[in-house]
């Protein structure tokens, strides 16, 4: 990276305007609900209601409305509604405005045709009492009502949380009522099955021998008019499932989305590919709510029913379907344990190729230039082969289920008939009744079959499904029943008590005894070794982990009261390995502070150097980056880091490593405007070069975790020229 001279240094009167920070966020409904939820006693942030949701220019839509409204524990519902009937008692509610405003309605008195109204963020918040005639011109005929959901407390015990409900089977029982439409459906199908055996039987009984010309006609109006019915419910069901299906995938998959974006990072898995491989799992537990699966449940019962009506017909008839159905079954249930540890075995495999694709595709030049190609292609090929040799096996199988139950089925058929013709010869039955036992048999067979194919799909689907709910109930950052303090501004004091941190799994602490104070306007560097814990204290710092042992207080606050999305939003990052996401360089740059001013814009570009990599780019701020900012040099993306974290204007930097890979001139120019900009701000330096310390005034010493040397930059440094200070430098 080369941007050149120091003529663009920053003079003190271009640092980025303080009112950067203060600018709007999440929009007039975050605000409305942000005071209900107090008016109600739950006190939460904006950023915590809003962390994660997929807002429209950082504005929450009436749409997102109730997904953060649960975060406050409110429940909520959008009713189209008139003043006059706007329910008094369920005040306090929220009225859309025109123009994209809304207001919290206290209460209303239809009588006197006044309401009691707050416009959050938009007056001083105070009540104003207005008429329905003024309101109903900017009224858009919505209202948004809210109830707390009942909190259980810790006294309620496991027993209280568990009835919280399964993330699958709430979000299932969401469509209840499509679904109760579909058993409707199914009902009257079944029951209209029954018309063409019917219509059979008496043909052959009575029409064909009565010459019955009149009858015949009459019964097969009759019938076309069933069958006709039984399309239409037919469609019907299959409309409604798919319907509750995809509205069910849409909200689950948001929901999952969720639980990834906010797990913590103790939590979360190993392996990015295994997990991955865990959320497509998500797709067979899909397949699960379709139509096909759906309607074999349902109709299974009806499968009993058609069995006694052929046993009413003629008792032997019903011998061959109930001996047949329960083979089928049978067979179905004996290949079980083997489709179990075969379901085990692919998933285990599938998660492993996912992995070594993922981790190849990640550091496919470290693959090159170390040559590991073959290496990566031996376990891809054995992991491919070995889950390739377990898939044979599991289509065996169920192609070995379906061809049994075929073959039931045409025996059945057989059975049936060779039954029905000596009871015919006995006179036990006529014609027409084996003909309409034989239509029933085959229909009863229809769900058996189904179901015994299902259960062939039952363990990979299981696997599926405890592999997301594995996923689903790792702790997220934002707990059920935390009630965080809100702390939108910071000042930047920090103060470490006795803290202590070991990674999951890992023995040896990274962190250990740590006590120091950095106080508001304070710019410190923290130095050490490779491995000696400078960036750990950094993710402790942004909540990225939990420390062990100990204390954190920010601005005299435990950290652990504080929401880490708020914490994060004010705090400017320029982390050791910076990440940009696919899209341009000005996506990149602002995105998540959509309200960013062009000033500012230009002003934090010329801080961090990025202007450099604007000019000399055809496309300027429309350049793209590429996926993890692959088309930048590594220079370049702490650059455009450093403009992120100036952009935010926070009074907390962290920098860690923030010039590592930038040329002297660079580096140089950076420093100068960093000093400049961090003038009243908190400022931990984490650093190797020692041309950066000129940014800080007191040093921290950390080696093997635990601080070794902490004082004035000059002396710590010379104390560390001397050799002084443990084995640090
Ligand atoms: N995600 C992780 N899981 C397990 N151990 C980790 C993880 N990240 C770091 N460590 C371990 O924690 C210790 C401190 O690591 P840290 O990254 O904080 O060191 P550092 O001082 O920033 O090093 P460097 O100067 O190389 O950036 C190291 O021993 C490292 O192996």
């Amino acid at each position: 990276m080369s941007q050149n001279s120091t003529s663009e240094h920053l003079s003190t009167e271009t640092a980025v305007p303080r009112e950067t920070s203060s600018l709007p966020g999440g929009g007039p409904l975050v605000a409305s609900l942000t005071l209900i939820a107090a008016l109600h006693g739950r006190r939460i942030s904006c950023d915590a209601l809003l962390s994660g949701l997929p807002m429209e220019n950082g504005v929450l839509t009436p749409a997102l409305f109730s997904r953060a409204a649960k975060r406050a524990g409110l429940a909520s519902k959008i009713i189209k509604s008139p003043l006059e009937r706007i329910n008094g008692l369920l005040c306090p509610a929220v009225l859309i405005l025109g123009g994209s405003r809304a207001c919290v309605v206290t209460s209303i008195d239809a009588a006197a045709e006044k309401a009691s109204v707050i416009f959050p963020g938009e007056m001083d918040e105070g009540t104003a009492e207005l008429s329905f005639e003024t309101l109903r011109d900017i009224y858009t005929g919505y209202v948004i009502y809210l109830k707390p959901q009942f909190k259980f407390d810790e006294r309620a015990g496991a027993d209280g949380k568990r009835r919280k409900g399964h993330w699958f089977w709430e979000t299932l029982a969401t469509e209840k009522n499509i679904y109760r439409d579909v058993i409707i459906a199914s009902l009257l199908s079944n029951i209209f099955a029954f018309a063409m055996p019917l219509f059979v039987m008496n043909v052959y009984n009575r029409v064909v021998p009565n010459n019955a010309v009149e009858t015949l006609w009459v019964m097969a109006i009759g019938v076309f008019i069933m069958i006709t019915a039984d399309f239409a419910l037919h469609m019907a069901r299959g409309y409604l499932t798919d319907l509750a299906a995809s509205r069910t995938n849409t909200r689950l998959s948001a929901d999952m989305m969720e639980q990834v974006l906010s797990m913590r990072s103790e939590a979360r898995p190993a392996s990015v590919g295994s997990m991955v491989n865990s959320i497509q799992g998500f797709d067979s537990v899909r397949s699960f709510i379709s139509s096909a699966t759906v309607f074999a449940y349902v109709d299974l019962p009806f499968s009993i029913f058609f069995i006694i009506v052929i046993a009413i017909i003629a008792w032997p008839l019903a011998i061959p379907i109930l001996i047949g159905g329960l083979l089928v079954l049978a067979e179905a249930v004996m290949v079980q344990k083997q489709m179990r540890e075969l379901s085990e075995t692919t998933n285990r495999a599938s998660s492993l190729k996912n992995a070594t694709m993922v981790e190849s595709l990640v550091a496919i030049e470290s693959v090159k230039t170390q040559n590991l190609e073959s290496t990566v292609q031996n376990r891809w090929e054995k992991t491919v082969a070995h889950l390739e040799a377990a898939n044979v096996k599991m289509r065996l199988l169920s192609s070995a289920v379906i061809s049994w139950t075929q073959w039931i089925n045409v025996t059945i058929s057989i059975a049936t008939m060779v039954i029905g013709v000596y009871l015919i010869r006995a006179n036990a039955i006529s014609m027409g009744s084996l003909i309409a036992a034989y239509m029933l048999s085959s229909r009863a067979m229809m769900p058996i079959s189904r179901v015994a194919g299902l259960l062939m799909q039952y363990y990979s689907t299981s696997r599926s499904l405890s592999a997301l709910d594995d996923i689903m109930n790792k702790e997220t950052e934002h707990e059920e029943g935390v009630t965080f303090l809100s702390r939108p501004d910071i000042a930047g004091g920090i103060q470490f008590r006795d803290v202590g941190f070991a990674y999951p799994e890992q023995e040896r602490p990274a962190l250990s005894a740590l006590n120091f104070t950095v106080k508001p306007g304070e710019h410190v560097a923290i130095v050490g070794p490779i491995g000696s814990g400078k960036s750990t204290l950094f993710k402790l710092i942004l909540k990225l982990f939990r420390q062990t042992e100990g204390s954190i207080l920010i601005d005299g606050t435990d950290s652990r009261q504080m929401d880490p999305a708020e914490l994060r939003r004010a705090v400017g990052v320029v982390p050791q390995e910076v990440m940009l996401f696919y899209g341009t360089l000005r996506d990149n740059l602002v995105m998540g502070n959509p309200y960013i001013t062009d000033q500012a814009l230009l002003q934090a570009i010329q801080i961090s150097g990025v202007d450099g990599i604007v000019k000399n780019h055809p496309k300027g701020f429309d350049m793209q980056v590429g996926e993890r900012g692959a088309n930048l040099s590594s220079g370049q993306r702490q650059a455009v880091a450093i403009a992120r974290a100036v952009l935010k204007n926070p009074s907390l930097l962290l920098l860690d490593e923030p010039t590592s890979a930038m040329d002297s001139g660079s580096e140089e120019r950076v420093r100068h405007n960093l000093k400049i900009f961090a003038k009243d701000k908190t400022l931990l330096l984490v650093t190797h070069r020692t041309a950066l310390l000129d940014l800080t005034e007191r040093v921290i010493v950390l080696d093997g975790g635990r601080i070794v040397a902490d004082g004035p930059k000059e002396q710590i440094l010379a104390a560390l020229k001397e050799g002084a200070i443990g084995r640090a430098y």
